[in-house]
């Protein structure tokens, strides 16, 4: 079953996505886009700590151990923390296509409850891109890449430019990223994107 709205349909006319000639080749992990990021980075202790790996076409794959600090109802994941799960693992997806992009929508259908403890086997591809628009999909499934789907999305994702970023973050986080060489590279990375 599919909650999928119009919002998160390719209108007519998308175009498929293509994968860019730079993307990261098959089984190449994309590394974390900013150490503080919840859903990736080495520097928060209860974050989720996704890894993603590109995977073939414009697609890509990760595992997210669920632990103890991801509990919603006893012994079981929140589903808030799945949802973030399934949106960092969306957000993989711009290393594809070599465009920054932010989630504008996420439609989330929770389908089995995931324990503690489990690994949920993410994967993510893009369906079609209209202008700015990119349409994808991702699932999770329990245990192992064939195991029961748990969760599934279909999302919208907007591309913005870095200015997006530099506008809109607080100031003491945006100055320590432009101080960092290696973060301005990883930031500056996409902007040449013919
Ligand atoms: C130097 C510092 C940089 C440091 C950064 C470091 C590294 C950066 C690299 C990568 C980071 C990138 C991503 C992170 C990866 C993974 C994390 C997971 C992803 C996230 O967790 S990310 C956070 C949550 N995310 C947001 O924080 C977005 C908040 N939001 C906005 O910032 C605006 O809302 C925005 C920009 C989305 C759009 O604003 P906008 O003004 O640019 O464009 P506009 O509104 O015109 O929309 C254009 C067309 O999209 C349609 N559209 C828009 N939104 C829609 C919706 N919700 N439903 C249906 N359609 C929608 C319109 O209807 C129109 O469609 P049409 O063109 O057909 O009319």
């Amino acid at each position: 079953m599919s909650g999928r709205t119009t919002a998160a349909t390719p209108p007519p006319g998308a175009a498929p996505p293509a994968r860019h000639p730079e993307a990261p080749a098959p089984g190449e992990i994309i590394g974390s886009h900013y150490e503080y990021c919840f859903g990736c980075g080495g520097g928060v202790a209860h974050g989720l700590h996704l890894q993603t790996r590109a995977g073939e076409g414009v697609s890509v794959t990760a595992e997210f151990q669920v632990k103890e600090a991801h509990q919603g109802a006893p012994g079981l994941a929140h589903g808030g923390v799945l949802a973030t799960a399934l949106d960092e693992t969306l957000g993989g997806l711009g290393w594809l296509l070599r465009v920054i992009a932010v989630t504008g929508r996420l439609e989330t259908d929770f389908v089995r409850p995931v324990p503690v403890g489990a690994v949920l086997h993410l994967e993510a591809e893009v369906v079609a891109v209209a202008g700015r628009k990119i349409f994808c999909t991702a699932t999770g499934r329990i245990g192992a890449p064939d195991g029961p789907v748990a969760v599934r999305a279909d999302a919208l994702f907007i591309e913005v430019k870095i200015d997006h970023f530099i506008e809109n973050g607080r100031k003491q986080e945006i100055q320590a990223v432009l101080a960092d060489p290696d973060q301005v590279k990883v930031a500056r990375a996409f902007e040449v994107n013919p």
